[in-house]
């Protein structure tokens, strides 16, 4: 059965993009449908325009009461015909109502070895600078199951990468964010799979 996906993404949506451009080489038995941004100006928003997909901006501007921004994710991405959801560096708390109707098929993907560096207040160069601070002799990438807690759901795939002696957050980023592509790919080709 083919996964009918969408996307949240904040910035520049890297996974979402990679995920796409699989459907169309075949390499994913996937059907992208659609993208909303809590970002009205973010690169994802404009490239998922150009890519044909449903596009919305929904954020505290769109929807001031978080259960009724809730309740509008929820209602753009079911109408949307998704039935898979990926997060690709969404920065908010995803509802209940939401989490509800995909329960099972969210993913998301972290620029670390969850569960260290994860949980509120650790996103985007906040997670590098955080594995820098700590010493760590390596880090990664990790694509888990999303519920309620953040950076809480079971672990679907993870890869390593080493921690180099003068490594500063661009350098430690780069060659993280390098392996996030495949590593989503590899998740949701597994979930495809599952739900054959
Ligand atoms: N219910 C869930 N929602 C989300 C999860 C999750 O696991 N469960 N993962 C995040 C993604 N993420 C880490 O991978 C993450 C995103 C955001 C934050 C965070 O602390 N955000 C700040 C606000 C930041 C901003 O406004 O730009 C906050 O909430 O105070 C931590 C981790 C996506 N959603
Ligand atoms: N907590 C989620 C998080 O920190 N996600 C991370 O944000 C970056 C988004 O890049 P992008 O906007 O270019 O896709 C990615 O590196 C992703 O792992």
């Amino acid at each position: 059965m083919t996964l009918r996906l969408a996307f949240l993404a904040s910035h520049g949506g890297s996974a979402a993009r990679a995920l796409v451009q699989a459907c169309r080489a075949g390499e994913l038995d996937a059907e992208p449908l659609a993208l909303a941004s809590n970002n009205s100006r973010s690169p994802a928003l404009a490239w998922a325009r150009e890519a044909g997909l449903r596009t919305a901006h929904l954020s505290s501007a769109t929807s001031p009461d978080p259960d009724a921004l809730d309740a509008a994710i929820h209602d753009f991405l079911v109408g949307s015909g998704a039935d898979t959801l990926v997060l690709s560096g969404y920065m908010k708390a995803l509802g209940p109502r939401t989490l509800g109707a995909f329960a099972g098929r969210v993913l998301n993907i972290h620029p670390s070895l969850l569960p260290r560096h994860g949980g509120r207040g650790l996103y985007g160069d906040r997670v590098h600078e955080s594995v820098l601070a700590a010493g760590d002799p390596e880090s990664g990438a990790t694509v888990h199951l999303v519920t309620a807690g953040i950076d809480e759901g079971p672990v679907l795939e993870q890869v390593r990468v080493p921690v180099l002696p003068g490594d500063t957050l661009d350098t430690l980023k780069a060659r993280v964010q390098a392996e996030e592509a495949a590593l989503m790919l590899r998740a949701v080709q597994s979930l495809a799979a599952r739900h054959g």
